[in-house]
């Protein structure tokens, strides 16, 4: 299967769960975290995209080229992008954006209505921005009117389009079916973005990157509006075990979600799941009770946990053979 490009949004469609209060240093801390794990795109702004900040969606605590700013100045090898919705942002603020250091522009529209992006994507265009056409709510149309719409948007001269499964709605074989075919009638790159309202946005990314998208969407944790999106993190790891290629590191997106993102988020009333030890038990297919002694061990032999599980995994091991807990941390630790 194709490469595929990951974009994370905790700091965009993120800030819909943290009322759009992200303050600068935590946009910082975060984006570096990223930008070390090399997630492919960084997105950054109002969840509602650029000057989103007004009673109508929340006013967020800083302005998004003060964010995006703040976030420019910690990355050194992801790309930066922001979001634009037509009637809310404007080619002037494209403008702006592009001199905090804004390389990709997502420009969204309701998936009806393409029409609406003509101008922000040609000018985005000649902005030399990389450019990504945003259906959202694409639940709310037959294939053939998805189709329609993307088409516009590629003839607008966008790099990429993606359905956005705004709503989580989506069923696999919705997703399978609308991705496939925009992957087989169009010529530029497809991309998903889900929500987990139904439990599905690892399942439906799943069908996504079968059907042939090749970007796809994450949030450290989840973090996102609704139910939150797919995990960064889980994504990466299911990428792994698809054997897909891709650019980033899964255990710098578990450590920047458990270290910084879920202390940055208690502190807007927001308890996001440590995903990190479920994950590591499914990634690599061990028992549960395994868990506690890997991390005694850990602590004790001054390891990381989780390269003890991977061991485990690879050994194949089953109840009864916890006393290789001590044995691979210790080898660990002599490495
Ligand atoms: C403006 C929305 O939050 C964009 C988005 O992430 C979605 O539709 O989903
Ligand atoms: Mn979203």
């Amino acid at each position: 299967m194709p490469k595929v490009f990951v974009t994370d949004t905790t700091l965009r469609d993120g800030s819909h769960s943290v009322g759009h209060k992200f303050d600068l240093d935590d946009i910082k801390e975060i984006c570096k975290g990223l930008d070390e794990a090399k997630v492919d795109i960084i997105e950054v702004g109002h969840g509602d995209g650029l000057t989103g900040s007004t009673c109508n969606y929340g006013f967020s605590k800083y302005d998004d080229f003060e964010m995006l700013e703040a976030a420019s100045s910690v990355i050194k090898n992801s790309k930066l992008a922001t979001l634009l919705l037509p009637g809310i942002g404007t080619v002037e603020d494209l403008k702006k954006a592009k001199e905090c250091g804004v390389e990709v522009v997502r420009i969204a529209t309701h998936v009806t209505e393409a029409d609406i992006s003509q101008q922000h994507i040609t000018e985005a265009k000649k902005m030399g921005f990389f450019v990504v056409g945003f259906l959202m709510m694409a639940h709310r149309a037959n294939v053939d009117k998805v189709l329609e719409e993307a088409k516009k948007m590629e003839s607008y001269g966008a790099d990429v389009v993606y359905a956005t499964d705004s709503a989580g709605a989506m069923l696999p074989n919705d997703v399978r079916n609308k991705i496939g075919t925009l992957v087989k009638e169009l010529k530029i790159p497809i991309g998903f973005h889900s929500h987990d309202n139904l439990g599905l946005a690892i399942g439906n990314s799943i069908a996504a990157i079968e059907a042939g998208a090749t970007y796809l969407d994450g949030s450290l944790g989840g973090l996102g509006a609704g139910a939150g999106n797919t995990p960064t993190e889980m994504l990466v790891a299911v990428l792994n075990r698809l054997k897909i290629e891709h650019n980033v590191d899964m255990f710098k997106t578990m450590d920047v979600s458990s270290k910084k993102l879920i202390p940055i988020v208690k502190k807007y009333g927001v308890n996001l799941n440590n995903l990190e030890d479920s994950m590591m038990l499914g990634y690599s297919g061990v028992y549960s009770s395994f868990m506690l002694h890997a991390k005694r061990a850990a602590a004790r032999f001054n390891v990381d946990y989780r390269d003890i599980i991977l061991e485990l995994g690879r050994r194949e091991a089953v109840g009864g053979q916890e006393d290789w807990i001590v044995e691979i941390a210790e080898q660990l630790e002599n490495k």
